[in-house]
């Protein structure tokens, strides 16, 4: 039985001060809901949101991390540091990294294992564009992003991997994938997960489905088969609009 899991990709926003706000608030919102639920602020507004969340079940994620533990990398977050402030979880691979600042498959793969290396759990996105899809490369896209994304993580270490699928023309453009489109990715997705692996790790695996999720069609979304749970990026941003997407089906 997998376990509903909604998270939010905060992106660029929220500042330390309004990030905290925001925490406590979904904190106190959220007592005694039983959903996982993942939070996701930029670098710097994680410690205050660490501090607001205390005592709560929310985990906390960063959005990305760099491929070293250490160095001279200006400008980077290692995930040391991020386990050091406390940080489990992390997201890797979104469209945003892929498309805006040229990651590939090889080099998420290398953040998927280091990020296993310091026992932090992983957000692995995968989607493809629209061109992508209009040339009916859906398949062949997503066995790229998964198998070369996975490459070299043992069937034991997949308990500490979740996918987001996460068509890159639904995110912030309010198209959604219609909720039979997105299950045959997430169907797809699982195949080849149990070729990769196991039928057993297969069925564990927890596939998230990101693009334009909201109160109003999260219900729907999560009535499929293989989708187990949301990476929400805009309607993440206020308690209000958050509440009722972890909240759906209560
Ligand atoms: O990480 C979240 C996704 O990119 C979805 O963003 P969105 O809900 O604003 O479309």
């Amino acid at each position: 039985m997998r376990k509903p899991y909604i998270a939010g990709n905060w992106k660029m926003n929220m500042t330390p001060s309004a990030g905290a706000a925001f925490a406590k608030e979904l904190a106190k919102a959220l007592e005694g809901v039983d959903t996982k639920v993942m939070i996701a602020p930029p670098f710097v507004t994680i410690p205050a949101v660490l501090e607001a969340v205390k005592g709560s079940n929310i985990i906390v994620a960063a959005q990305n991390m760099n491929d070293h533990l250490s160095g001279a990398y200006t400008g980077e977050v290692s995930p040391a540091m991020l386990k050091d402030l406390g940080v489990t979880n992390v997201i890797l691979g979104h469209s945003e990294r892929r498309a805006i600042y040229g990651e590939t498959d090889e080099f998420i793969n290398k953040k998927v294992l280091l990020a296993l290396s310091e026992s932090m759990d992983i957000d692995l996105c995968v989607g493809e564009t629209l061109e992508e899809r209009e040339a009916g490369k859906l398949e062949e896209v997503l066995t790229r992003q998964v198998s070369v994304g996975l490459s070299g993580v043992s069937a034991e270490q997949m308990s500490h991997i979740t996918i987001a699928y996460e068509p890159v023309w639904a995110i912030g453009t309010g198209k959604t994938a219609t909720p039979e489109d997105a299950d045959d990715a997430h169907a797809f997705i699982r195949s080849l997960v149990e070729k990769l692996y196991t039928k057993g790790v297969a069925e564990e695996l927890i596939i998230q489905y990101g693009g334009s999720v909201k109160a109003s069609n999260v219900k729907s979304l999560m009535s499929k088969k293989h989708i187990d749970g949301a990476l929400v990026g805009g309607a993440s941003l206020s308690v209000e609009q958050f509440l009722p997407i972890v909240t759906f089906d209560k």
